[in-house]
């Protein structure tokens, strides 16, 4: 994949650093008491926020097992939560996702997609992007029939800042390999997850 995390030369405490500086640049004495603590907490919040880079999400999906008697029709994985950060404004993005897969002859352990969906989202992230992550992911590793993600989110950088529009929620869709050649197969899918002909 091109967007493999780069090695990173940067220490605790020059991210640490980087806090005080914007806290100084807002205004702020980070010397106070009550902001002492503040670069250290803001670090370990953004270890746990990006802690995608430390994944190949990929490797969630290697253990999978053959005996489901020949099931062979969809398996969806609905209405799963995740938080991310847009890359254009560091600003959260909060949603849910739905996963479908076809399998052909093994299935993967049903924890295992909500486990990619935040190894991928737990990124700096555009939401189309993160869409197709997911589902390039699967394709790849588990390689069934076809996939299909759909990401249903709202972004920060639109309703507590820039636009300000509150209520807003962006839909993206993946389709890969039988999802996207078979219409049927799709409406399976959106019928599945709770969308209809477009509106939910
Ligand atoms: N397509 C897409 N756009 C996004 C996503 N997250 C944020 N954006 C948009 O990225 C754009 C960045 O536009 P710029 O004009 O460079 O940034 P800006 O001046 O802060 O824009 P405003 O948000 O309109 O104030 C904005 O329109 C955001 O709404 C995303 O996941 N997908
Ligand atoms: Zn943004």
């Amino acid at each position: 994949m091109s967007d493999q995390p780069h090695p990173n030369d940067v220490s605790q405490e020059q991210a640490e650093e980087a806090v005080r500086t914007l806290l100084r640049w807002a205004g702020e004495d980070p010397a106070r008491e009550g902001l002492l603590d503040t670069p250290k907490r803001v670090v370990k919040a953004y270890r746990d926020w990006f802690s995608g880079y430390e994944s190949d999400p990929g490797d969630y999906l290697r253990r999978t097992f053959k005996e489901v008697n020949g099931y062979d029709e969809m398996v969806v994985l609905r209405d799963i939560e995740f938080e991310s950060h847009c890359e254009h404004h560091m600003a959260p993005i909060i949603g849910r996702a739905h996963v479908g897969y076809l399998p052909t002859n093994r299935v993967v352990g049903i924890s295992k997609l909500a486990r990619v969906v935040d190894g991928f989202a737990r990124r700096f992230q555009v939401q189309e992007k993160l869409t197709a992550q997911i589902a390039q992911c699967i394709q790849e590793t588990l390689q069934p029939a076809g996939v299909a993600v759909v990401i249903d989110a709202s972004h920060e950088c639109m309703t507590t800042r820039g636009v300000h529009k509150r209520g807003v929620s962006m839909v993206t869709s993946q389709m890969l390999g039988t999802f996207r050649d078979d219409a049927r197969t799709r409406a399976e899918f959106l019928q599945f997850i709770g969308i209809h002909g477009g509106s939910r």
